[in-house]
């Protein structure tokens, strides 16, 4: 494989289930060394597409190659190159850590010596030294989570694809998790990791947000914010539900979120501060407009026109 070539390049990839249109000709390409995240609300079709990227699920068109490999035509060669990790522990609960991995290693033709110092490797870099005899159905969320990963890493793959896998971790868990990807990363590797965290998505080399199976933004986070069309303002005022009512439903307005005493407002028009100081002067409702800095939560709003939840946002 050309060193030039993308790691991913889907064309036109798209999946229907029945009269359900799940993923919707995406056109999607990432390259080496590229932690690409892949963002977007709840069943618009990133798990679907990661399968697909894998060879584990035909697509219904469009044209897939992952390094170098055409899938599904040959997702068996492709199996061997690419590690797959998802937020469900499909680990061996009633072995232990160490028996999991001596046990994936076996499977893949890695034995004695060699198994032996790969797997003690694995368990220092994912900090699961001391718990090599404990069995995994009794570790926490971020333990059984880095075990997976070790799993997914064990044979070296130049790609790992995770679909959300800090779902069901705590936040220090998940910081630690992606200092883990930063390292695969920095060692050449390719990830590409769907979240629902925008901490999480902030962090990504490149995004691709997705909405009802379209791809429908991809960029660098900063070009993605700097990309954003119109501005996000703060208003300071004691009655933010009142100010909420005020500027629903009119032009420009694209979201409000209240944050505490403050709403955030999305307006897709460039100077958006001055109409609506005189709309709250005219209904008598005091408050203080100022603009802000764009965040990835106002361009999720802006190409998703859906509210982003509090378990998005970064605790
Ligand atoms: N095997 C299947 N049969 C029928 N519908 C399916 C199947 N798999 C997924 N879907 C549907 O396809 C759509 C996309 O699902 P998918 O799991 O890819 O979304 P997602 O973005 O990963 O969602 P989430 O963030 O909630 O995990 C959903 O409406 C889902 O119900």
């Amino acid at each position: 494989m050309n060193n030039q070539a993308p790691v991913i390049r889907a064309r036109g990839l798209s999946k229907r289930f029945g009269e359900l249109t799940a993923v919707d000709g995406l056109d999607l390409t990432v390259n080496k060394a590229e932690v690409f995240g892949f963002l977007g609300p709840n069943g618009c079709g990133k798990s679907t597409t990661i399968r697909m990227l894998c060879g584990l699920l035909l697509p219904s068109s469009g044209e897939i190659e992952v390094l170098g490999y055409q899938i599904p035509r040959d997702a068996e060669e492709l199996k061997r190159r690419i590690g797959y990790m998802t937020q469900k522990f499909s680990l061996y609960e009633d072995l232990t850590v160490a028996e999991n991995l001596e046990f994936l290693a076996a499977i893949q033709g890695l034995r004695g010596k060699p198994a032996r110092t790969r797997i003690n490797e694995l368990l220092e870099r994912y900090w699961l030294g001391d718990r090599r005899k404990q069995m995994a159905g009794t570790l926490s969320g971020g333990q059984r989570q880095r075990l997976a990963l070790a799993g997914a890493v064990l044979h070296k793959p130049d790609l790992l694809l995770l679909d959300e896998p800090t779902s069901a971790v705590d936040p220090q868990s998940r910081r630690e998790f992606w200092e883990s990807l930063f390292e695969l990363a920095d060692a050449g590797t390719t990830l590409l990791v769907s979240t629902h965290y925008m901490d999480e998505a902030e962090r990504c080399t490149r995004l691709g947000i997705l909405d009802a199976g379209r791809l429908v933004a991809d960029g660098s986070p900063a070009e993605l914010m700097s990309a954003l069309p119109g501005r996000p303002l703060l208003i300071e005022c004691s009655q933010p539900r009142q100010v909420q009512r005020a500027l629903q439903n009119q032009p420009d307005i694209i979201s409000t979120a209240q944050i505490g005493a403050t709403l955030r407002v999305l307006s897709a028009a460039t100077d958006a501060a001055n109409p609506i100081r005189q709309r709250l002067s005219d209904l008598g409702i005091e408050a203080r407009v100022s603009e802000t800095e764009a965040n990835l939560e106002d361009v999720f709003v802006s190409v998703t026109h859906k509210p982003v939840t509090a378990a998005q946002v970064s605790p």
